[in-house]
């Protein structure tokens, strides 16, 4: 018996594979197995859909969108004219709630029926092996008005994929004054009037970007660089862009105690610089954690509240470093790669491998084989829609240094490319592409300038498929597009095999 609920003495069904966490990721495992043909029960205690559907990337990129929009039509003669009033902030507002359908999961829920996967609404918990506790929420329940503990079997594998939250550090006074996360951020009804941004992250540029763009009066506080995983380049750009239109860009500050006398008013920041801050809202952007507190992970012999290390097969690493052969972790949860495309690739994997396990199938578990996220260790592609984007993909030139792999590194200015200087009037923008010279095939590559998001697939096909340089030679970039920026950065190179070179 649990001490959260009663448990009821109904006799509960047999699934094959139980998924807790029913986000973007959880989704498409049970979907997956479904179409290898187990029975699967989806847990999911808020919204079918998860954080990328209503608190993260739809809302955050429909926020940006409209700014990105009339930045690109003010850099082009002749459209520049016609724009030139600020953005209209109900219908930017408006259009970002539709696209979470106003936080109502109804539109989900019936994909979830449609694909032939039982939804069960309630918090899921991990009981010992293979087995589940849901607690059921009154209002979802048959029982109306008592909360309810279920416990049930699966007869081949449960897969955690809880997700992450928003990390919130231990700064006095912060917690206190019931900082904005990317929550509040995404499905905000109202703009601050002065916006304080803690972190340099991607969260912090896209939502500085917005903000700014929606009218906000934004200080971004970065402890160290903008977005430090990328080249350097890209946080200079982005640093220059953020400037432009208008954000007060603090780098090397943080803070060091916060106040906010009024629940909903003025908070007051004292910096690691000496210095004082006010502001109408306060936005922490500072990282995630793991959403594994009070999973039952103890159950299995690991700590509730850490990330979920796995095999390539997205198995669960137990204390011991050995995979337990039934409990899969898939999505942020795994912390492999906190990005929704990366978690449903792992979805993919996941939810195949396990029916194969089920059905005594081959598992394919080589490298790039069927059943694992192989992509996930160097080749992760990310876009941070800021102005300019920035496109990554692969390892940086300071990455494959560390990594040991004899590089060169190719910049190009895709301004100097007829499709960037069509694009917008003296376009902004560096690509880089990172080469191991031995193998002669890429191994990163960086866009970073206005509209570079769809360039990015070239250059993951690139990285993934180990296109020799000798052959990329032969894949003419079209007349004239900001893509042939890949021909410059060949030419930079040189051919391989070139008799003279
Ligand atoms: C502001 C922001 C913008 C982002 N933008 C992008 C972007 O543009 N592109 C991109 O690729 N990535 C983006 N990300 C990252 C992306 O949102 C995550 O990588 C993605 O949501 C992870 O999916 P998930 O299914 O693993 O987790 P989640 O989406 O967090 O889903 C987990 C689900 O599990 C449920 N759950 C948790 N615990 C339990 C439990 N015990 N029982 C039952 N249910 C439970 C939760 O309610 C939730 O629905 C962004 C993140 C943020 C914060
Ligand atoms: N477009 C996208 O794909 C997209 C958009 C948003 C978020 N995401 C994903 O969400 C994840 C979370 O984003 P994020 O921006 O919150 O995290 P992040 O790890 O990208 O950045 C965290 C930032 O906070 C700073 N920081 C950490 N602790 C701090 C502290 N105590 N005080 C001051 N600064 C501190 C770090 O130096 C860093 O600049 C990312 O890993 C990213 O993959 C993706």
């Amino acid at each position: 018996m649990s001490e959260q609920g009663a448990t009821q003495d109904r006799i509960e069904p047999e699934y094959d594979l139980i998924v807790i966490g029913g986000g973007a990721v959880g989704e498409n495992v049970a979907d997956r197995a479904v179409q290898g043909g187990l029975s699967v029960l989806l847990v999911e205690n808020e919204l079918v859909g998860g954080d990328c559907s209503y608190w993260a990337c739809m809302p955050s990129k429909a926020l940006l969108r409209s700014g990105a929009a009339r930045r690109a039509a003010q850099r082009v003669a002749g459209a520049r004219e016609s724009v030139t009033g600020p953005l209209e902030v109900g219908a930017v507002l408006a259009r970002r709630t539709s696209f979470t359908s106003d936080w109502d999961d109804s539109g989900q829920v019936d994909w979830v029926a449609s694909a032939g996967i039982d939804l069960l609404r309630g918090r899921g918990r991990l009981a010992g092996e293979r087995t589940v506790e849901v607690t059921t929420s009154s209002v979802e329940d048959d029982d109306a008005g008592e909360t309810v503990v279920r416990r049930l079997r699966a007869r081949h594998a449960v897969a955690v994929c809880t997700g992450s939250r928003a990390a919130v550090p231990d700064t006095p006074g912060l917690r206190a004054a019931c900082p904005w996360t990317s929550r509040e951020a995404t499905s905000a009804t109202e703009i601050p009037g002065r916006l304080a941004i803690i972190g340099g992250g991607v969260v912090a540029v896209e939502m500085a970007t917005a903000y700014a763009d929606l009218g906000a009066s934004v200080t971004l506080l970065v402890r160290s660089g903008l977005l430090a995983k990328e080249e350097p380049f890209a946080g200079e750009l982005v640093g220059a862009g953020l400037r432009e239109a208008g954000v007060d860009v603090r780098l090397g500050v943080s803070v060091d105690e916060v106040t906010r006398p009024e629940a909903g008013g003025e908070v007051t920041l004292v910096l690691t610089d000496g210095s004082t801050l006010t502001a109408d809202e306060v936005l922490v952007a500072t990282g995630r954690e793991p959403r594994t507190d009070d999973l039952g992970l103890d159950a299995v012999g690991l700590d509730d509240g850490s990330w979920l290390p796995t095999d390539e097969t997205l198995r669960v690493l137990g204390g011991d470093g050995a995979p337990i052969d039934w409990l899969y972790a898939v999505g942020d949860a795994n912390h492999r790669a906190l990005l929704t495309h990366q978690g449903k690739y792992q979805a993919r994997a996941a939810g195949d491998v396990i029916a194969a396990r089920a059905r005594g199938r081959a598992v394919d578990d080589a490298a790039w084989g069927t059943h694992v996220a192989t992509a996930d260790h160097r080749s992760v592609p990310q876009v941070t829609f800021a102005d300019p984007e920035v496109a990554s993909i692969g390892l940086t030139a300071a990455a494959a240094q560390r990594a040991g792999l004899p590089t060169r590194v190719l910049d190009y200015e895709i301004g100097q490319t007829a499709g960037g200087s069509l694009q917008a009037d003296g376009y902004t923008g560096t690509a880089r592409i990172v080469v191991d010279t031995e193998r002669e095939v890429l191994v990163g590559a960086t866009f970073v300038g206005q509209d570079v998001a769809e360039l990015l697939h070239s250059a993951t096909v690139a990285v993934v498929g180990e296109v020799p340089l000798h052959r990329l030679w032969h894949a003419v970039p079209s007349y004239p597009t900001m893509s042939e920026v890949w021909l410059r950065l060949l030419e930079a190179y040189g051919r391989p095999g070139q008799l003279d070179s």
